[in-house]
């Protein structure tokens, strides 16, 4: 069997243009434009590229886009300033600030300083609680591309067997919830977990949120089952001048001879991770202005 590449790249242009109608709606009928404010502190090269990216996918869809840019040795409270500026300021409906932060800030406590219906992340403990217990909630960028994709491609995933590997706050544990809520059989496995291969080679979905490049072969693959590749693993370049290989956590070659459906990298989940944030500071506004939130671009 050879895999059907899910074409994130093109789902999310699908999605990116969804969130352009209704912006160009929220204009006319209501005078409003939705706006998205990035905080990104300090210079990480991988980071600047990404809040680069999305401030322009921003503005294309017709949304305003501000970027604050702080010294990587900003103070708590100067960032938890700003923060409070932002959730007072009518023209932001949406808010995300760069993670990882440097080592001296405290992410819990940066993110939950955020206003929970800015938190277009879906991070503040307010939307994971509200996910966890199956409420409205912001649903985080990352897992919410996955599910569309694997929703497109499938339908229903009922009844499933879904194995998130990888359990941290962003990727795995909202991934895991979002497949519950679908109603897959959801084991999330981990560095600790026994029988790594055994455990994924039970899966009808396969989630590799690890940060370890190609770390899962083909021959962990269960025939036939659908392979979401959420890594972005940079190599190091081989050759004088070159950037080095963009590879996901899993080893895209032999998967693809073994699943029904595989995301490449590029191209799959990550340009999915920044349509889905613009989907979120639309579903932001509308709900900010009391109006009717767009369908099918929430979980
Ligand atoms: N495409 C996109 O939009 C995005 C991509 N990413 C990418 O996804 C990947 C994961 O990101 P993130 O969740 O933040 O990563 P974290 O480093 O926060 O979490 C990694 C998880 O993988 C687990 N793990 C590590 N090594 C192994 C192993 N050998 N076997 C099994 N499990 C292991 C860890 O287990 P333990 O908890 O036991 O340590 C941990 O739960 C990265 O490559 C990142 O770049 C992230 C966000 C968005
Ligand atoms: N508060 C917060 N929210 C995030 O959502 C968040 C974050 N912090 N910190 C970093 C991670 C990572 N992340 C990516 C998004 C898109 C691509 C993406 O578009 N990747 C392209 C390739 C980009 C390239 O060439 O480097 C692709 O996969 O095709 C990658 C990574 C969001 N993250
Ligand atoms: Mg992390």
């Amino acid at each position: 069997m050879t895999a059907k590449v899910i074409d994130g790249k093109a789902f999310a242009a699908t999605v990116r243009e969804k969130v352009a109608g209704h912006v160009a709606r929220l204009k006319e009928e209501h005078g409003i434009t939705p706006g998205l404010a990035v905080v990104l502190v300090g210079e990480d090269p991988a980071s600047q590229v990404y809040v680069r990216s999305k401030g322009k996918q921003t503005v294309e869809v017709g949304m305003n886009s501000f970027e604050h840019k702080l010294e990587a040795d900003t103070s708590e409270a100067d960032l938890l300033a700003l923060i409070d500026q932002l959730n007072n300021d009518p023209s932001v409906h949406g808010i995300l600030v760069q993670l990882p932060l440097p080592g001296h800030l405290n992410e819990d406590l940066v993110i939950n300083s955020i206003d929970p219906a800015k938190d277009v992340d879906g991070f503040h403990i307010s939307n994971v609680g509200l996910l966890g217990t199956g409420q409205k909630s912001m649903v985080p960028c990352t897992p919410l591309g996955c599910l569309m994709m694997l929703r497109d491609h499938h339908g229903s995933l009922s009844g499933m067997n879904a194995v998130v590997v990888g359990r941290s706050n962003i990727v795995g544990k909202p991934m895991a919830q979002l497949l519950l809520g679908d109603s897959c059989t959801v084991t999330i496995a981990h560095s600790r977990t026994k029988d790594l291969p055994g455990v994924v080679r039970g899966a009808d979905i396969v989630v590799a949120a690890v940060g370890r490049p190609e770390m899962v072969p083909g021959d962990w693959i269960k025939p036939g089952a659908m392979v979401i590749d959420v890594g972005i693993n940079r190599l190091p370049p081989e050759e004088e001048g070159g950037k080095g290989r963009l590879v996901g956590d899993c080893h895209y070659d032999s998967c693809a001879e073994v699943a029904g459906a595989i995301t490449p990298v590029p191209g799959g989940v990550g340009p999915m991770t920044i349509a889905c944030l613009l989907a979120n500071t639309v579903t932001a506004c509308c709900r900010a202005n009391g109006l009717a939130e767009p369908e099918g671009l929430t979980a």
